[in-house]
């Protein structure tokens, strides 16, 4: 069993940002789940766990391994998709692989040959190894992602909001594949789509302006809203008139009407309806300045 220790990680950017606040993280092998808004710090803490990135302070450890310390014994465990996988555009899926399986010291060209094939049935893109990746959809670039992070057996694989810009089935064979992965490695999976996270993880983090504001299951921290969410659907032209008087979650277009979400401990009355609370209620309330303020 892989385990990851994050402990009092801290980084202020140049320009002032402090992007990663003390952060402290226990990581076990399956999918873990880092949500968090744009700008909460995920990527800054990925690329840091990655060691692309050093932390002013704070350590990391993978199964007792110093990683700040050792950084190329992390990089050949590690597997990493980062937000943007563009490169070698011009070139078919087989060369890229077989490119990044030399740089990850796979030299033996037969071995080459066997992993490559084995990688790409995986990823479903056996058929279209001799295609150039600049011809590919975004879910099949995103799969030779995925199969270039899977070169070399890694215990630690960190896939950075990987399904922004996929359809529906790409997502769903995408998803399928990263649970499959989770089986046998450590998988964090960074991302500000609440579906994902519901989806895929047992345990999870939320970050909100540099901190981890829950660290758990999706299940403990839906249940701390228990019997608090209050739905209701309002003609979109009061949605202003709702504001001012009621606590609001989130509001969404359901069949071309308004639903709101809204928080409350005694029952609102006017219509209100109780329903069992969602990780995207808890996201929104983890992470919202109104709600974190209060
Ligand atoms: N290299 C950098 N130099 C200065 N500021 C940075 C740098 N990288 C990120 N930041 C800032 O640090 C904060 C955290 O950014 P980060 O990219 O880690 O967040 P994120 O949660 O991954 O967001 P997104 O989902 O938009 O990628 C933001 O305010 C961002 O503008």
């Amino acid at each position: 069993m892989a385990k990851l220790i994050i402990k009092d990680l801290n980084k202020v950017y140049n320009n002032g940002v402090h992007a990663l606040r003390n952060i402290n993280l226990e990581i076990e092998n399956g999918m873990f789940g880092l949500l968090g808004p744009n700008g909460a710090g995920k990527s800054s803490l990925m690329r840091t766990i990655a060691t692309l990135q050093s932390p002013d302070s704070g350590t990391i450890e993978l199964n007792g391994l110093n990683v700040l310390e050792n950084q190329d014994q992390l990089r050949q465990v590690l597997g990493y998709l980062p937000q943007e996988f563009g490169v070698y555009p011009r070139i078919t899926a087989q060369e890229l692989l077989d490119h990044l399986a030399i740089l990850k010291g796979v030299t033996n060209k037969k071995e080459r040959k066997e992993l490559i094939g084995y990688l790409l049935q995986k990823v479903n893109l056996y058929e279209k190894r001799n295609k150039a990746v600049k011809s590919f959809s975004g879910g099949m670039k995103q799969r030779i992602g995925i199969a270039q992070a899977l070169i070399g057996d890694p215990k630690l694989i960190i896939v950075d909001e990987p399904t922004a810009g996929l359809d529906p089935g790409e997502r769903n064979r995408f998803h399928n594949l990263l649970a499959d992965v989770g089986d046998s490695a450590i998988v964090i999976l960074s991302t500000h789509i609440v579906d994902d996270v519901r989806e895929l993880c047992t345990d999870m983090a939320i970050m909100r302006e540099g901190e981890i504001v829950y660290n758990g299951s999706p299940e403990n921290v839906i249940s701390e809203l228990d019997g608090l969410v209050w739905q209701k659907m309002i003609p979109r032209n009061e949605f202003a008139n709702y504001k001012d008087q009621y606590e609001i979650i989130s509001d969404k277009m359901v069949a071309g009407k308004t639903v709101i979400h809204v928080l409350s401990n005694v029952d609102p009355g006017n219509g209100f309806k109780q329903v069992e609370p969602d990780l995207e209620d808890v996201f929104f309330t983890k992470t919202s300045q109104q709600f974190v303020t209060n």
